[in-house]
């Protein structure tokens, strides 16, 4: 697909911003246990403002093309980089006259209270179709884990919109798992010089 939020204002700021504050340049263990020299903590820019507003515009603009040809009832994602993404999302499609509530998977399930592992499914209907969010796709593991969560609680999961794809063979898992991936970066547009 030929996104058309691709190289528009929206785009070039939010990679900006995202250059500036979530890249980094150093030596890092990944959720895989892969080393990296490299890491885009997303979370130091998806928490501001400005980021949210735009991460909420562009993918709304993304789900708009992707629901050409598939439609869905919510939106969901694994804490904790999913979370912003859900909100800022959830917040731009009411402010188009549309409700997607936004369901959070938990990392551990809460071992007190409600013991849950969703939070934010009961407005959701069972059988309904739930957008998956990503912050970062590197091996894809932990979009299947909240794939799955989703899945086992009744909900159809066969679509992931991410931040950043790093190239790394993610796409290829979550087609395996029957999830096709759509993302609004990936690893060339941290690297490139512009
Ligand atoms: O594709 P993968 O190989 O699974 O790696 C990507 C995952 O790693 C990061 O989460 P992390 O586990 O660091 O958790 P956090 O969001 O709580 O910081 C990121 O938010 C993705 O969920
Ligand atoms: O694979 C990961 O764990 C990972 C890579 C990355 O660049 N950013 C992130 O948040 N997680």
């Amino acid at each position: 697909m030929d996104y058309n939020m691709k190289n528009t204002d929206k785009w070039h700021r939010l990679l900006s911003l995202l250059k500036t504050f979530a890249y980094e340049k150093r030596e890092v263990t990944l959720a895989s246990g892969q080393k990296s020299n490299f890491y885009i903590n997303c979370k130091q820019a998806s928490f501001m403002g400005e980021s949210h507003y735009l991460i909420g515009e562009l993918f709304y603009s993304l789900l708009s093309q992707v629901e050409k040809e598939n439609s869905f009832q919510a939106c969901g994602g694994m804490a904790l980089g999913a979370a912003p993404l859900l909100s800022a999302l959830s917040l731009t499609c009411f402010l188009n006259k549309r409700e997607l509530p936004a369901i959070i998977v938990r990392k551990d399930i809460k071992e007190h209270g409600t013991k849950a592992t969703l939070e934010g499914e009961k407005p959701v209907a069972k059988n309904s179709k739930v957008l998956l969010l990503e912050d970062v796709i590197t091996t894809g593991t932990s979009t299947i884990k909240a794939a799955n969560a989703l899945q086992k609680n009744g909900f159809i999961v066969d679509t992931v919109l991410a931040l950043v794809d790093r190239k790394a063979g993610g796409q290829e898992n979550l087609a395996k798992n029957g999830l096709k991936l759509y993302s609004l970066y990936n690893l060339e547009d941290f690297t490139c010089v512009k």
